[in-house]
């Protein structure tokens, strides 16, 4: 009882005036009347930023303390850009280069591109912009809404096929052998260039100092190559004098490079790649699985899995300090806790977590874990809303109730 008197108005009032000399609350009526707002000084560590340092690399402090015990964690935001994930930066470059071909008059009807998403809404974007037909291969409701809009108000030529991305993928590489429609998937080099900028950007950002980890959602495959090749290109240029290990996460529900690490590099076989909530890496027969493993056997990589419960975890917790994450980043981040676990990444380490698209791409799945609502899932960080009735005695009880639960100092 004695904490709950402290939820009176006057506690609240005097601890603002308490902290900066004079009545500061500038809201409401009643106990707190509206005064001068006088805003206190601050230490620089009071400052709460999303970005911390650089525009789109920024220190995960919470959640790396939080969680991880880690000081020196950051995370990658590609998914900050025109439409929202990482396939921006490759898509410029092959869409220029297509343009210059048109230009050139060389026949090129359109481009095209079997996609989970991601891909299909740059293609379009860019392909909309330069006034190039775009035509997109997509698995019929594999995909989130907001992935699904993009090509469609983009203009492009929207194919819903009925069968999951490795069918996409066949169908237009068949397509794309018998007409002259320029194909935008990572098996494109052009794209590589560009998604490569992405790692020479993050020694930018650390002024040349090579961080110790990178981790990667891997699907498709061409991401994790593009991280190594760009890495390794300033390694070649002498502007760094080493390369960071690089991990590739994947959804154990679409595991086949996870599978043929374990298997210490044998034969590799193409699986079925089953439903994901990190849907953009739904595959089961990545293109760039040559590469892919190329890029971690010269960097001393590891590859790392998440189950569907670990990965929809990770991003609530990851989401509970702010961040708003994709699926992918949350298999990302799963992958890198397991490491920390296994004592592979230390404490101390510099580690990147590369998110690859924006989180509000994909919030029907944050909705279906915050209400609950997926079978064999505990949803253990759910934070669903609370109904409460239209009064103002009912909405001060939950609120008491929630405010004593979050001060235990109270
Ligand atoms: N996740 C991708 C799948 C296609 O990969 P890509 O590397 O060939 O573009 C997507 O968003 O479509």
């Amino acid at each position: 009882m004695d904490a709950l008197k402290k939820f009176d108005g006057q506690y609240w009032r005097s601890l603002f005036d308490s902290r900066v000399g004079k009545t500061t609350w500038p809201y409401g009526s009643g106990v707190w009347s509206k005064k001068e707002w006088v805003l206190p000084e601050i230490d620089s560590d009071d400052i709460v930023s999303a970005f911390e340092g650089n525009s789109n690399l920024f220190w995960a402090e919470r959640y790396g303390k939080q969680f991880l015990g880690m000081n020196d964690l950051w995370v990658k935001h590609c998914g900050i850009s025109h439409t929202g994930s990482f396939k921006d930066l490759g898509m410029t470059v092959l869409v220029s280069q297509v343009n210059r071909l048109r230009k050139m008059h060389k026949p090129v009807v359109g481009v095209g591109c079997a996609s989970t998403g991601d891909t299909s809404a740059a293609l379009s974007a860019y392909c909309a912009s330069a006034g190039i037909p775009s035509i997109v291969f997509l698995p019929a409701n594999k995909i989130s809404m907001a992935q699904l809009v993009q090509p469609i108000a983009n203009g492009a030529f929207v194919l819903s096929i009925d069968t999951d991305f490795d069918g996409c993928m066949q169908l237009i590489r068949e397509v794309t052998a018998e007409l002259p429609i320029y194909l935008a998937n990572s098996l494109n080099s052009l794209r590589l260039e560009g998604q490569k900028t992405a790692a020479i950007e993050i020694l930018q950002q650390f002024e040349w100092e090579v961080p110790d980890w990178v981790i990667v959602p891997g699907g498709n495959l061409g991401n994790i190559y593009a991280f190594y090749k760009g890495f390794h290109m300033c390694k070649e240029l002498g502007l760094v004098d080493r390369i960071p290990r690089l991990v590739c996460a994947q959804a154990a529900n679409a595991n086949p490079l996870y599978v043929h690490y374990k298997s210490g590099w044998k034969d590799f076989k193409p699986v079925k790649a089953n439903t994901t909530f990190a849907s953009a890496i739904q595959i089961g027969d990545p293109v760039s699985i040559d590469r892919a493993v190329f890029a971690l056997k010269k960097s001393n990589g590891i590859v790392e899995e998440a189950t569907e419960e670990e990965l929809m975890d990770a991003m609530a917790q990851a989401d509970s300090t702010g961040m708003f994450i994709c699926p992918h980043t949350g298999v990302a981040l799963t992958a890198l806790s397991k490491l920390r676990n296994a004592g592979v990444i230390a404490p101390t380490d510099r580690t990147v977590v590369v998110s690859t698209a924006h989180g509000l791409k994909f919030t029907q799945s944050k909705v279906d874990y915050h209400s609950k609502e997926i079978k064999n899932m505990e949803c253990r960080f759910a934070n669903p809303p609370v109904q409460v009735k239209a009064d103002f005695g009912s909405v001060m009880d939950v609120l008491k109730k929630y405010l004593l639960s979050k001060n235990s100092k109270f």
